[in-house]
């Protein structure tokens, strides 16, 4: 671990150096040593022993008790050179965001900035850095040792690989609404994608685009904003990082602000970073986990990615933070206080991305994101790009982010809200009571193999479980806000590395986080909320893999019955009879009407059918399965016009044709 960045290798390598891994108080009682399934015969990660099939839990090993202007952003007025391929590619005009002169050099100093002729502060350059030099972008060198550690091998089983239903993803319908949708992608291919990306694409193994990526591209690269549903899973990170690098790639840094220019950020008197792209997103794990992404794909180019997240020390932020940042990845607490210490600008941001958007305006981050992107110097809508991702957009936080997009559109893959169906879900009725012995039951007798996620709804709850497990010889962790920095990260590592394949969570490991091998999600405590549901059980069944997801459910969770059964039923899973009957008297006494009710949160729409989920069509609730059923009359969110067409699968007509240029595409690939 550096700069209080996340670093899964470099912890595993630490712990494994301090002997902890063969510190086992278990194990030496004369128990066999546990190796996650998914390890086993990997000759790797778990370490030896607990070989076959046989599932002979070990105890933890844990000693801690368990752009351009709006209307013409796409335009050419960036440089758009690479001298990817072709190194030799001479001078030029210098990229350009609006035609001024650029830095001569960026990127190849440590990130710092350098005016031309000034060697003064100019330290030793790293090799596998990029940089942009005179309107080209001059690629770092290659390093195995580096490679190896962002992508991975491809026999790595603590990574994420696609499973058998990832070209399911295909059959998945996609909406795209909005004025003027540009047309998807169906493949990665350079033009449009910069060809250095491509080359990371390629080093990352991913060979074909996921339905949210085949769309964010092209919309990115229109020079549109974007407010972006798709299931859990199905590579919403690569959603935003792919069109923003392909972007930064060819079209290089934005230009420093005439005030700024005197003084190169990291030196002089401000020594204040200028982010070109900020991306938000509620989680210190998340916005590790976004930043690593970032390294991987920003691999040897000009762009030098930051991640600042609270409760870590901000000091070694700081230093890598002057050690350049053109894309920052924040948690909305942090980037105030160091925008309180003027240590970062929001000046420069020329794309804003804020992932699981619905999440951090719930935490009640919303004053510190307007603050942020309305009082903090940020370009405004006009002036930058404006992406919002998650698998769930409640109608309430739509009506929200129309102060932050301009003109944006609205997709869908699949229902917004909807769960994927390669996760299969499994409703129990258990009481309170019972639930302890019911989980050591399905924990004992369970044939999954790989890693266990268990959700409760309280930080006490998390720590008595995981302590209860333990005692049961059950190698399992805790995760929850109350834990420090370290532990948590140390909880996640060793869960994701398979050494604790058990791992008892709050909400707080609810959201984005991508682990792979994670088979069984086992909701112990229902949210009252079916959005956190989908967040949840979504920690398996990604990237086209199955998983399988058992929640224990009983009278006291009967606020969510309705909207639990309808979600069933949309993913194609088995309803309980308990569940459809206590689903069944709610909306016989009124208070739930379908997933489109208007209850709660103000989500909507989604129990009515695929279609009518952007809210700014929206006055009224959808009355049959289609486009347009959601009742199309333009309310107070904007007088768009009504939606043509239907769905009831596949179509076997094109939709008609929306009477002017707003569209509403449907696609399968
Ligand atoms: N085009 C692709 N080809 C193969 N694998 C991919 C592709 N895009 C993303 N993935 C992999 O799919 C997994 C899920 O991606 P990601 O974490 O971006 O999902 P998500 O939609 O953001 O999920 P969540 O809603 O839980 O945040 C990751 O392991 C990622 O590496």
């Amino acid at each position: 671990m550096s700069n209080g960045t996340y670093n899964p290798n470099g912890l595993e390598q630490q712990f494994a150096g301090m002997g902890i891994n063969n510190n086992d108080g278990y194990s030496g009682e004369g128990r066999s040593r546990y190796v996650p399934p998914h390890l086993r015969n990997s000759g790797g990660g778990g370490g030896g022993g607990g070989g076959g099939n046989n599932r002979s839990y070990g105890r933890s090993t844990e000693s801690w008790g368990d752009a351009a202007p709006r209307a013409n952003r796409s335009n050419d007025s960036w440089s758009t050179r690479s001298d990817y391929g072709n190194r030799s590619g001479g001078g030029g005009g210098g990229g350009s965001w609006d035609g001024r002169p650029t830095w001569k050099e960026r990127g190849s100093y440590g990130g710092k900035y350098r005016r031309d002729g000034d060697q003064s502060y100019a330290p030793r350059r790293d090799e596998n850095q990029g940089y942009w030099k005179d309107g080209v972008h001059h690629v770092g060198n290659r390093n195995p040792r580096l490679e190896r550690e962002l992508f991975g091998a491809a026999e790595d089983v603590d990574r994420q690989h696609t499973g058998i239903n990832f070209e399911k993803y295909d059959d998945i319908p996609v909406e795209a609404s909005g004025n003027e949708v540009p047309d998807a992608i169906t493949s990665f291919t350079s033009p449009p994608l910069d060809a250095h990306l491509l080359s990371n694409i390629e080093l990352a193994r991913y060979t074909t685009p996921t339905p949210v990526q085949k769309y964010s591209i092209p919309i990115v690269a229109a020079g549109r904003d974007l407010m972006a549903c798709a299931q859990t899973g199905s590579g919403k990170t690569g959603g935003f990082l792919f069109p923003l690098f392909s972007e930064l790639f060819s079209k290089g840094p934005a230009p420093q602000e005439e005030e700024n220019s005197s003084v190169p950020p990291g030196y002089g008197r401000s020594r204040k970073a200028y982010p070109t792209v900020l991306i938000l997103a509620p989680t210190r794990e998340l916005v590790s986990q976004i930043y690593a992404e970032g390294k991987k794909f920003g691999y040897r180019s000009w762009v030098k990615s930051c991640v600042v997240y609270g409760g870590a020390d901000i000091g070694s932020q700081l230093r890598q933070i002057e050690r350049g940042c053109d894309l920052l990845v924040a948690t909305p607490g942090r980037l105030v206080d160091l925008i309180e210490r003027a240590r970062i600008s929001m000046e420069q941001v020329r794309y804003l991305v804020l992932d699981e958007a619905d999440r951090m305006l719930d935490m009640g981050f919303e004053p510190q994101i307007r603050r942020i992107v309305e009082q903090e110097g940020m370009p405004g809508v006009n002036d930058r790009t404006t992406l919002m991702f998650s698998a769930t957009f409640p109608r309430d936080i739509q009506h929200l982010a129309r102060d932050f997009l301009q003109d944006y559109i609205f997709l869908s893959v699949g229902r917004v809200g909807s769960t994927s169906e390669n996760i299969t879900q499994k409703i129990e009725y258990v009481e309170d009571e019972d639930k302890r012995s019911v989980l050591l039951d399905i924990l004992h007798s369970s044939d999954i193999t790989g890693l266990t996620l268990i959700f409760v709804e309280t930080k006490r709850m998390a720590d008595s479980l995981s302590d209860f497990l333990l005692g049961h010889n059950f190698p399992a962790t805790s995760i929850h806000g109350d834990r420090t920095q370290r532990e948590r990260e140390r909880a996640l590592e060793y869960f994701r590395s398979g050494r604790t394949p058990i791992m008892v969570a709050t909400a707080v490991a609810a959201r984005g986080l991508d682990i792979a091998n994670v088979a069984h999600v086992i909701s112990y405590d229902l949210p009252t909320d079916v959005d956190d549901y989908v967040h949840r059980i979504g920690r398996t069944g990604r990237a086209g893999n199955t998983g399988t997801a058992t929640a224990f459910f009983n009278r006291g969770n009967k606020g969510i019955a309705g909207e639990l059964a309808d979600l069933l039923k949309e993913a194609n899973q088995e309803i309980p009879q308990f569940l459809e009957s206590i689903a069944r008297e709610g909306r016989s006494f009124g208070g739930y009407s379908g997933r489109g009710g208007r209850g709660g949160r103000g989500r909507g729409g989604r129990g009515a059918g695929f279609g009518g989920r952007d809210y700014r069509f929206q006055s009224q609730e959808p009355s049959s399965r289609g486009f347009g059923g959601g009742g199309a009359a333009p309310d107070a969110f904007g007088a768009y016009p009504p939606l043509g067409g239907g769905y009831q699968g596949r179509p076997a007509a094109a939709a008609a044709a929306p009477p002017i240029q707003y569209q509403n595409k449907t696609s399968w690939f």
